[in-house]
């Protein structure tokens, strides 16, 4: 039976060994806990880290059966992997440059070479544990590289890849030495989820500065695969916070510690001690409200739990003795003999601890400076049963864009936090209630159930819609009866496209002249009497001429305007008008002013605005921008706008190289077709053909052509292969002629 196969650095589980002993305690930190409510359905299976260091082989085995008892399989990880991929390359790396400290990151090649070579780790255990109909569920950054690692042994899989941390803007992410292979290695999932919409655009940009991959509605097209980025925001299990909230077991715990608190307010703070979290910005804040509301000494107090975290990294140390010194000198300044204002609290707690904690808590002070999505509010939020209570929470965590009803701060600007708090212990009931109220309501419905059923329902969609948009790879079993059928054939047609089928895209459109392979090989091709062949392209006749003139070839030029068959001069079919190019091109010379870097090419019944060498992104800006614009002015007129491969092309409405290409269906005979074509106006060629044509697109995107290739080099190749007896005839005419002479 088809499985889930859940992946991510943690397990969630925590090895622990006392006395020589081994137990297992649950993982702290959002991704365990999140998933840990829904792995255990059906024959998911759960792969990851133990958490601690095991070198014992018999010990390793022990902790295998006892896991898989539980549907986990560990991979171990040694100390060294665990000081360079874990501590490092994960946590003093990539983790301050996604959360915007990197000023913070080291940049070290060791460190990222022991980061692939784990991932490897784990892409070979997926692999020794992956069914051909299993789904896999690559989790979080510590594995980023793995989604191509699997696809590369598993090119049939499928592939979801979820990041719980923020993608940073393209600015900070592309600071990163290995920025390229990082997308790359997350490029071989189907799916990417992001928690926000902001994410998921950071990433999108970044593929297309640092790749060059475009993307339309969220899929990217890699040349051979199409993927989808959407934004998943994570939710939690609300029941069961919401049930342990209302168990008995939590009202007694919440009695005994109320005792001490007396009647004051309780303000809440739990997080992973993690400079992301924004802890000491946080005691900071409140030391200035004791300052700036003394009516409030004795009356409410901080209850702080730290879990410990990371703690061998460096700038995690450091922020403990931050935040020990903090919390020691607001308390030696304002405490009493019977308050203190800070109650701080280092270490993990159990969920129905926590769950006392957050029924008590009149405030929940959640003010993260980066947090992917935080879960802390949202389990505050669903332990709220009476619904009195206020959560304050920072913009800078994802849950923010959900819960627009707490009252959100900037976490940089210490003044709104404090006057937030004040805010946050006068609030009347009745309007807590009703904040309180909408979110539960938003938190029941988006709960942790209806994340991953989104999730998966969406990959399920991808591998739908990867098998309708591709076409067949043009590989050697569709070459064998490509080549027979060419072989019996008597009058063969070729209608081949010039730029991005034969010829690579240039930078400026004059560099791509054809080379002397091409020529050649064109010039090979049309020795054969059999053969006629066309070559088709939007570029204008003179040009076309120039180049490919002199060969015994026939052309279509201006996407169909202009054709010349062997023998004859260029003729126009159509009868056209160019009055109206001056008033479009004015209108150019605007985007061209505005945009530097592109620039108008002039045909006879076209114009072209051309933006391959303008600073990516803005050129397709611009481009959304004129293509609106001459559609609005085209409206109602004959003239159609293209929106093509770095440049907007408008012309008459009635060419397409379709069209042209019926003068030589209607004109020769032919038992053997092949067309090449690669972006959108091609289509027109492919839709011209008879059904027994070999149409063949370049790149793996959405076309009628029945085949693809991915590149000009390989529809060279296969014009090559086609032609080797015409190659051999001519070598041994030459020699014969040689031997005449
Ligand atoms: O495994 P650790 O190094 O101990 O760290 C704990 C986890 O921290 C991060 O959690 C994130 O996931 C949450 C759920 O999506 C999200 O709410 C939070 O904003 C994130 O920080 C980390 O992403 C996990 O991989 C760690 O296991
Ligand atoms: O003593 C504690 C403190 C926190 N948590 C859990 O740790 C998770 C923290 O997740 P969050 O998304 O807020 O932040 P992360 O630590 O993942 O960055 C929440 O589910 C908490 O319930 C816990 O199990 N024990």
């Amino acid at each position: 039976m088809a499985k889930l196969i859940i992946v991510s650095n943690r397990l969630p589980v925590k090895l622990q060994e006392k006395e020589g002993k081994l137990t297992y305690k649950p993982s702290e930190g959002g991704l365990a806990t999140g998933l840990g409510s829904i792995y255990k359905e059906g024959d998911n299976i759960w792969i990851g880290w133990p958490g601690m260091v095991v070198e014992d082989a018999e010990k390793q085995q022990q902790i295998h059966e006892d896991l898989h008892k539980e549907s986990m399989h560990p991979v171990f990880l040694s100390e060294a992997e665990i000081k360079e991929f874990y501590e490092g390359f994960s946590n003093e790396t990539l983790w301050p440059t996604f959360h915007y400290f990197s000023q913070y990151a080291i940049y070290d090649q060791n460190l990222w070479e022991t980061y692939v070579e784990v991932n490897q780790k784990f892409c070979d255990e997926v692999v020794a544990q992956a069914g051909p109909e299993d789904t896999i569920w690559v989790h979080d950054y510590q594995l980023l590289l793995l989604p191509s690692m699997l696809r590369e042994k598993l090119p049939d899989a499928t592939i979801g890849f979820f990041l719980h941390i923020p993608f940073p803007s393209y600015e900070v992410f592309r600071l990163l030495p290995w920025r390229k292979e990082i997308l790359e290695g997350m490029l071989g999932a189907d799916l990417l989820g992001y928690h926000t919409y902001d994410d998921m655009r950071h990433f999108l940009s970044s593929v297309n500065r640092i790749i060059g991959h475009g993307s339309m509605h969220g899929w990217i097209n890699t040349g051979s695969r199409s993927l989808l980025v959407d934004s998943f925001p994570m939710g939690i299990d609300y029941e069961k916070y919401a049930t342990v909230a209302g168990s008995d077991e939590v009202k007694k715990r919440e009695n005994i510690y109320r005792a001490n608190f007396k009647n004051q307010k309780i303000i809440l703070s739990i997080d992973r001690l993690d400079y992301s979290k924004g802890i000491p910005q946080r005691l900071k804040a409140f030391e200035m409200f004791l300052e700036r509301y003394p009516e409030f000494h004795e009356k409410v107090t901080l209850v702080m739990l730290v879990v410990p975290s990371r703690d061998a990294v460096e700038k995690y140390k450091e922020l403990k003795e931050e935040v020990d010194e903090l919390v020691g000198r607001i308390n030696g300044k304002y405490s009493h003999i019977n308050w203190n204002p800070i109650q701080y609290f280092y270490r993990s707690y159990p969920l129905e601890t926590l769950s006392a904690f957050y029924r008590m808590a009149d405030v929940a002070l959640v003010t993260p400076m980066r947090d992917g999505m935080n879960l802390v509010c949202k389990e505050y939020i669903a332990s709220k049963l009476d619904q009195k209570g206020v959560l304050i929470l920072s913009e800078m965590a994802g849950a923010s864009k959900e819960l627009s009803e707490a009252l959100l701060i900037n976490p940089n600007d210490i003044n709104q936090l404090v006057e937030s708090l004040h805010a946050a212990l006068v609030m009347p009931e009745e309007e807590q209630v009703q904040h309180m109220r909408n979110m539960q309501v938003s938190l029941r419905r988006y709960n942790i159930h209806h994340w991953v059923s989104m999730f998966m329902d969406r990959l399920a969609y991808v591998k739908i819609k990867q098998l309708s948009l591709a076409t067949s790879y043009l590989d050697d079993a569709i070459y064998k009866e490509l080549s027979d059928s060419y072989n019996t054939a008597s009058s063969r047609l070729f209608f081949l496209e010039y730029d991005g089928a034969l010829v690579d895209y240039q930078g400026a459109p004059l560099r791509a002249e054809p080379d002397k392979d091409l020529l050649e090989l064109l010039d090979t091709l049309s020795s054969s009497p059999k053969n006629r062949v066309v070559v088709v392209s939007s570029r204008d006749r003179n040009t076309m001429q120039d180049w490919l003139g002199h060969l015994k070839i026939d052309l279509i030029a201006e996407h169909g305007v202009w054709i010349k068959q062997l023998g004859a001069g260029w003729q126009t079919m159509l009868s056209l008008m160019d009055d109206w190019k001056s008033d479009i091109r004015l209108i150019m010379d605007l985007y061209v002013d505005r945009t530097p870097g592109s620039f108008i090419e002039e045909k006879e019944y076209s114009l072209v605005w051309h933006y391959r060498k303008v600073e990516t992104g803005l050129g397709e800006l611009r481009a959304r921008e004129l293509v609106s614009h001459l559609n609005f002015l085209s409206t109602n007129s004959d003239l159609q706008v293209i929106d093509g491969q770095m440049a907007v092309e408008i012309k008459a409405q009635e060419v397409n190289k379709g069209k042209a290409t019926n003068h030589w269906l209607s004109t020769y005979p032919h038992d053997f077709i092949l067309a090449v074509g690669d972006d959108w106006g091609d289509e027109d060629i492919f839709k011209a053909m008879p059904r027994d044509a070999y149409t063949v697109k370049i790149g793996n995107s959405y076309s009628v052509a029945k085949y693809h290739l991915d590149s000009c080099s390989e529809v060279r190749r296969l014009l090559n292969r086609l032609v080797e007896p015409e190659k051999k005839e001519r070598t041994q005419e030459e020699i014969n002629l040689g031997k005449k002479a």
